[in-house]
């Protein structure tokens, strides 16, 4: 029976309780396993580091500064590349799928929202035609999909913009129009619109306030009960984790050193883990 597996520390893995097929009743979707990245001056960022993601639940990662949380989320869609055999999508080395496919699979929101607002060339790779797109909401909620061929109807990127909390008036706004918390969820909009499997979310409010904050968690976890959306959630805010995760990674000096269900933060033994967790709370 598969479990969760936190980093090993000792040459073997340590297994954890918590027990992925009785957390999910499935097998994880993404599989990590001795991820280990070295810095260019021959430090380790991540020292082989093994995890199981059950599918259809919120994983929050949080760990004190530089401890590695965003290379750890960003091997998982190749924004950094992980070597071959140490990432897995439903069971597949993720350095054997085509990138733009698994992004597409695994999308990313980050901590602060970009969108374009110019005219951008869009070169759709299955028949090699350009289209223009203007940077619209709608343009970028559009964007994805254009990028394969497909073009959404307005009902399209107006239900869209509706799943991410925004009133479809916003649709014919540009970025510049938006509050950082509309823009963002119009970023949280567009990265659905590629319908993913998988989504990866790198601080996604810290720069929003409360309102637009609870804005977000609350389309993260409707995309779990709705959609069955697996999420990994790197957060600072401790709090936040306790609110959306079903289960937490705790990641100190390239390692994961406990995974621990949230409302079980405070048994937390590693001396670090329990440090960063004080000084946080
Ligand atoms: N491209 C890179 N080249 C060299 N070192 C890097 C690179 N990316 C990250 N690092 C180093 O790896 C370590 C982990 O960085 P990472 O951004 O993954 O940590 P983090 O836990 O997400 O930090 P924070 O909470 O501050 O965002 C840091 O020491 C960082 O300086």
């Amino acid at each position: 029976m598969p479990l969760l597996l936190s980093a090993e520390s000792d040459g073997a893995l340590r297994e954890h309780l918590l027990d992925v097929e009785a957390l999910s009743g499935q097998e994880p979707k993404i599989r990590v396993r001795n991820l280990t990245r070295v810095s260019d001056d021959g430090s380790l960022i991540l020292k082989g580091v093994s995890m199981d993601i059950p599918k259809g639940m919120i994983v929050g990662v949080i760990g004190p500064s530089g401890s590695g949380k965003s290379t750890f989320l960003r091997s998982l869609n190749r924004l950094w590349e992980p070597p071959a055999t140490t990432v897995f999508l439903d069971g597949v080395d993720i350095t054997s799928i085509d990138v733009i496919t698994l992004r597409r699979r695994v999308g990313m929101l980050f901590q602060l929202p970009v969108l374009f607002e110019g005219t951008v060339a869009v070169t759709v790779i299955t028949n090699v035609q350009e289209i223009e797109t203007r940077g619209t909401v709608a343009d970028n909620v559009r964007y994805g999909p254009n990028l394969r061929g497909e073009k959404l109807s307005d009902q399209d990127v107006y239900k869209l913009l509706s799943f991410a909390d925004l009133d479809a008036s916003l649709a014919k706004k540009t970025g510049s129009e938006l509050s950082v918390g509309q823009a963002q969820r119009v970023a949280l909009a567009r990265t659905l619109a590629n319908e993913p499997e998988v989504l990866l979310l790198d601080e996604p409010t810290s720069a929003l306030d409360p309102i637009s904050t609870e804005n977000i968690e609350d389309v993260i976890v409707k995309l779990k009960k709705q959609r069955g959306i697996t999420t990994v959630i790197v957060s600072h805010s401790i709090k936040q984790i306790q609110r959306v995760a079903d289960i937490v990674c705790l990641v100190v000096d390239g390692e994961i050193v406990e995974v621990l269900k949230p409302d079980e933060l405070s048994q937390a033994t590693h001396p670090m883990a329990r440090r960063f967790l004080q000084l946080s709370s």
